[in-house]
């Protein structure tokens, strides 16, 4: 369990996390969603004590995390997979951290096995790829058998394999009652793998909730509905407060109304219904919605009809 209060971090003039509030709960994997920059890693890092809060608290498993007696079996975190020594090998690396925190040399060969590493762990870590990185990271994350799971972007450099291997991993932690907290840019990814949101923008929480509570509160419930008699079906809706539109002739696209009450009323009134189907926008489109006016680096739009030697116009952070 996470639990944050008020958190705040400035550095200097900037605020990049502005009095947040929110609980991670336990036996889920709660996806932590944001732009570049939105704040996401300062509150991660305040999360396992490694950047002090201006303001606020947050607790992990009731305490804050510096607080724990064996911190690394309360929550394990991969904040930043480069951060070991590049020239010690893998079981090195996690046989020095288990060493300085009293965890037995087998739970080593343990999360070894688990992240896939058995074949690379006597190498040098500054000769592996992204993804290796990566394993090690999350190999680190679980050597304490943590509680609490803090993973910042965790499936960055994997391939698709590993992209699959990472979301397994999570959902059975999550269901053996582990608290799961991971950060992705890839929406897809989180819609597969998330119960629970936490949407932030500019230091800010913009949505948190179950992951199609979110998507609806942004879209709103939708249907789509065809009829021979879309016109009469449009007024008998809209004087029961649907929002109508009609993007074809003898289509309607409703807001504000479910497709139960779309039947009902249609049956109470003999309309033949030729389709009746609810609509749900998709994760990646309710993120855009929602963070439309967080995003600090926006890309320039590519201008499709500049000939070939021009096309290729790069998205320019501000
Ligand atoms: N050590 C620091 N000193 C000054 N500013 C910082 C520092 N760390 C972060 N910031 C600023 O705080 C804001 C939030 O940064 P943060 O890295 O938490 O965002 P993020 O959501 O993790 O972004 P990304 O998705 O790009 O990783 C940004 O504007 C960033 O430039």
């Amino acid at each position: 369990m996470i639990e944050a209060q008020e958190l705040t971090k400035r550095y200097g003039g900037k605020t990049a996390v502005d009095g947040v509030s929110f609980t991670i709960a336990p036996g889920s994997v709660t996806g932590f969603l944001g732009p570049n920059g939105a704040g996401k890693s300062t509150t991660m890092r305040m999360i396992m004590g490694l950047d002090r809060p201006t303001s606020g608290t947050v607790t992990v498993n009731g305490k804050p995390y510096a607080e724990h007696r064996s911190p690394l079996s309360e929550a394990g975190a991969l904040l930043d997979a480069k951060a070991v020594h590049p020239g010690r090998s893998a079981r090195f690396h996690l046989r020095t951290m288990a060493a300085t925190h009293h965890i037995p040399a087998s739970r080593v060969s343990e999360v070894i096995e688990m992240t896939g590493l058995a074949t690379v762990a006597g190498k040098r870590v500054g000769g592996f790829s992204l993804g290796m990185g990566q394993r090690l990271g999350i190999a680190s994350a679980l050597l304490g058998d943590p509680r609490t799971l803090i993973l910042d972007e965790p499936v960055n450099g994997l391939d698709p394999e590993g992209v699959q291997w990472v979301r397994r991993l999570v959902r059975s932690l999550a269901e053996e009652g582990r608290t799961v907290f991971l950060s992705s840019h890839l929406m897809s990814e989180m819609a597969q793998t998330a119960d629970q949101l936490l949407v932030i923008g500019r230091g800010r929480i913009l949505a948190a909730g179950p992951v199609q509570q979110v998507i609806d509160s942004v879209s709103g419930a939708a249907v789509r509905v065809r009829s021979p008699h879309a016109a009469d079906l449009a007024a008998l809706v809209a004087a029961d407060g649907a929002v109508v539109s009609s993007p074809e002739p003898g289509v309607l696209e409703l807001g504000g109304i479910d497709a139960a009450r779309v039947g009902d009323i249609a049956c109470a009134h003999g309309i033949a219904l030729h389709e009746l189907s609810p609509r749900s926008a998709s994760l990646e489109e309710a993120y855009m919605s929602l963070t439309q006016d967080a995003v600090e680096y926006r890309s320039t739009a590519t201008r499709s009809t500049a000939p070939p030697s021009t096309a290729a116009s790069k998205g320019t952070n501000r």
